[in-house]
């Protein structure tokens, strides 16, 4: 986990939890004798269980009330943190001026927009999607939690992954974009997956369709933010993407090696039995500094 991470050495105590939201306490299992030694146990399984710590999590350390339907991807919190961390030290920690990033689907939650401006009072994000429900569910989440003065929701009706009126204004810049694409090409992808071939959840991961396919899976729709980036060039600062399987890795460093894109990195997110892995580029002279090493000094042993 990222040592910025709230919930790093620091995990969530269910119990405590259950008692501060009463709505939690049913869907816990209580484990061990009574005080100290009670331990509660969430089924992850259960998509309400899910769902409903989730919301337990993010209005006690976050003062997010969020609100999502049962059948949308629902966003583990201390995994989506992660993600927003490592932004955090991609920018170097840049607290002066305001910060302008854009999340690539950002789902039914706006997850990444709601924690990255709840954490960094200077940032400003719009953020994309192409589902009608997701956009109006993340337009209601922005809204519910007074920031529709720093996120601005907006459908993609485009092909592209970074639909041209993003870059309206030709002044405007961006200091970093997010993506947690969909992961699989097909059903039989994701069949193949939770037969554990590779990458498989602790928690149950289901999502709509949208949320979960796309042609060519991950892999394709990271490629195309790569040819596309190098239309936008340095118009955004750090171009990033999570991957959720390993064997993604490979392929998109040597697509980014192909198109002569070196200043590049990698990163690691662990979460429990979960590895998600995010990876960085950039046409400036921007480098990664902190936790996150330069491309050139990456070592990666599959
Ligand atoms: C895996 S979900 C991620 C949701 C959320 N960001 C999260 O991390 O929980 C992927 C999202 O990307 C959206 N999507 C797929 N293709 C897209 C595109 N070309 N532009 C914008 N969003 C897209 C889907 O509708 C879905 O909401």
């Amino acid at each position: 986990m990222h040592p910025n991470n709230p919930y790093f050495n620091n995990p969530p105590n269910f119990v405590a939890l259950a008692q501060l939201y009463p709505s939690l306490a049913p869907l816990l299992s209580l484990k061990g004798s009574s005080g100290a030694e009670t331990k509660g146990i969430i089924n992850f399984q259960d998509p309400s269980a899910l769902r409903e710590l989730t919301y337990c999590l993010l209005k006690k350390d976050f003062s997010i009330d969020l609100n999502i339907p049962l059948d949308s991807l629902c966003p583990p919190i201390p995994n989506r943190l992660n993600y927003v961390c490592w932004i955090e030290d991609l920018l170097d920690n840049e607290s002066t001026k305001e910060i302008h990033g854009i999340d690539i689907g950002t789902g039914a939650s706006c997850i990444y927009p709601l924690l990255g401006c709840s954490r960094n009072k200077n940032w400003r994000m719009v953020a994309t999607d192409i589902d009608d429900r997701s956009i109006s569910f993340a337009e209601s989440n922005v809204k519910r939690n007074h920031l529709d003065n720093v996120i601005k929701i907006i459908k993609n009706s485009s092909t592209d992954t970074f639909p041209a009126i993003l870059f309206k204004d030709r002044e405007q810049r961006y200091d970093f974009c997010m993506c947690n694409p969909p992961f699989y090409k097909d059903e039989q992808d994701i069949q193949d997956s939770l037969e554990g071939k590779e990458g498989q959840p602790s928690a149950i991961c289901k999502g709509t369709t949208n949320e979960m396919i796309t042609t060519g899976g991950e892999a394709q729709f990271v490629k195309q933010m790569v040819d596309e980036s190098i239309i936008h060039g340095q118009r955004i600062r750090w171009y990033t993407s999570m991957l959720g399987k390993r064997g993604t890795i490979d392929t998109v460093i040597a697509y980014l090696k192909e198109k002569k894109i070196l200043n590049y990195t990698l990163t690691t997110f662990r979460q429990g039995r979960t590895s998600r892995w995010a990876i960085a580029w950039s046409y400036g002279n921007a480098h990664a500094s902190r936790v996150c090493l330069p491309a050139i000094f990456y070592f990666y042993s599959p």
